[in-house]
């Protein structure tokens, strides 16, 4: 038996009609642009942002329930259900949802019934087990974001828990793998249910829309951090940085600068376009895209750090150099129009912004046509911005954007 869809070329070792586990992979067909549809039709929370970490008044302690007290901690207050605390602040109209342990925010947040039977252990032992499929390459890779420098900290908790697994899984895209599995380190100033339960819903919206799944994770207290490992699969061999040739066609699945135009605008005190802040906000990996890939390109990498920063990484892993065309990407009118506004020229945030999410590839030319047009297909719009040269380093054909070398590409250190 073969599982049709996403997961084409996996056997599917699953009993055909077990109850209660998933016997195959509906086809991930397009990459639904930006996610913003799915959060506008409502699925999720968007009101759980983090900018005030002090309860709400129906997560203060109320009632008279027991109070448990760590050694060198602040009490944690026992999960109630209605009717409880007429005497409280809430009145006992809500119900007292009240601050919990970990354990509780695992149970009710992340543990869920497994979807499938690869998943042998999932939440809930020392660590999960996992059987990939029979001849598969496993693809692991892991991402962290921090408070104040992957994001701001009132950005809205279900936001958060959607980029910080798309941000993983664009890794596992960029490879041309099968998203399969996930796992989420938990840092936090302290244990909101409500801002952990949009979190849940973010996150778990991300996964489920790549038929991923959330198998294991931790929750520690501290600064807000969250670091996820994403794992994958592929039958055949993962696409690389390292494979491109001379003469491949350099392929974007998209524009790029959006997400760093919203930054700009966020820390100059502009509200940016709606289309600029949801490509911040609610970043789409380019899983299918990247299956699509796989057999045709040579090379790939995501665009995460920025386009020449990414570029770099392929040029050198490949060691070649790149003839670039700079009048290929070009700024949306929304970002031209907030570039007008802030008195900045956009090109920098579209060569070297990032938090980008979109693949680069490099396809050879009679190849181009036919990735274009499956990405076409896939509700993408790719463009072409140059080509593979023997040459190290960088040309430009046209006027070549003019960019601080300093700041060229997101580095941490
Ligand atoms: N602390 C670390 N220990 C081991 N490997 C690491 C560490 N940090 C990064 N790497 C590896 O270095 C490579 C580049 O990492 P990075 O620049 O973060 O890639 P990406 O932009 O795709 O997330 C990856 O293969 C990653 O797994
Ligand atoms: C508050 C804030 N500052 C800066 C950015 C921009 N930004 C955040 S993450 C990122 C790039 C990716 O981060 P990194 O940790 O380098 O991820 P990796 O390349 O390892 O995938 C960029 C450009 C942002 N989105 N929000
Ligand atoms: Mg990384």
């Amino acid at each position: 038996m073969v599982c049709r869809g996403v997961a084409r070329d996996y056997p599917c070792r699953r009993p055909a009609g077990q109850p209660g586990l998933r016997t195959s992979r509906p086809p991930l067909g397009a990459d639904r642009s930006g996610g913003a549809g799915h959060f506008a039709a409502g699925h999720l929370r968007a009101d759980a942002g983090f900018r005030n970490p002090v309860p709400r008044h129906h997560h203060r302690r109320c009632g008279t329930g027991p109070t448990i007290r760590r050694p060198g901690q602040s009490p944690l207050y026992q999960w109630r259900t209605r009717p409880r605390c007429a005497s409280g602040p809430c009145g006992g109209g809500q119900g007292c949802k009240t601050v919990t342990g970990e354990f509780e925010l695992i149970a009710r947040h992340f543990k869920r019934p497994a979807r499938s039977a690869e998943v042998r252990i999932g939440i809930g032992d020392d660590a999960a087990a996992l059987t990939p499929a029979p001849g598969a390459t496993l693809l692991v890779t892991t991402d962290t974001l921090v408070v104040g420098r992957h994001f701001r900290p009132d950005v809205p908790a279900d936001a958060l828990g959607w980029k910080a697994a798309m941000v993983n899984l664009s890794d596992l895209a960029a490879m041309g793998g099968t998203p399969r599995w996930l796992t989420l380190a938990l840092t936090l100033p302290e244990a909101d249910d409500a801002w952990v339960a949009a979190f849940a819903d973010g996150f778990r919206a991300a996964a489920e829309q790549v038929e991923a799944e959330l198998v294991g994770g931790d929750i520690t207290r501290g600064p807000l951090t969250i670091g996820v490992t994403a794992l994958g699969e592929t039958l055949d061999a993962p696409l690389t940085r390292g494979a491109a040739q001379a003469g491949d066609q350099l392929w974007l699945t998209g524009t790029t600068g959006q997400a760093a135009a919203a930054v700009a605008g966020l820390a100059a005190g502009v509200t940016p376009d709606a289309s600029l802040l949801t490509r911040l906000d609610r970043p789409q990996a380019r899983c299918a895209a990247g299956r699509a890939a796989r057999g045709l390109a040579h090379a790939a990498i995501d665009v995460s750090d920025g386009v020449l920063a990414d570029l770099d990484h392929l040029l050198k892993a490949s060691r070649l150099g790149a003839r670039l065309d700079a009048d290929a990407l070009r700024p949306t009118a929304a970002m031209q129009a907030l570039a007008d506004s802030l008195g900045e020229a956009p090109a920098p945030w579209i060569w070297t912004g990032g938090d980008d999410y979109e693949l680069l590839v490099a396809v050879p030319p009679e190849r181009a046509q036919t990735l274009a047009s499956i990405w076409a297909e896939q509700g993408l719009a790719p463009l072409c911005i140059g080509e593979l040269v023997d040459a190290p380093g960088l040309q430009w054909q046209g006027d070549a954007p003019t960019i601080d070398p300093v700041s060229s590409g997101f580095r941490h250190f």
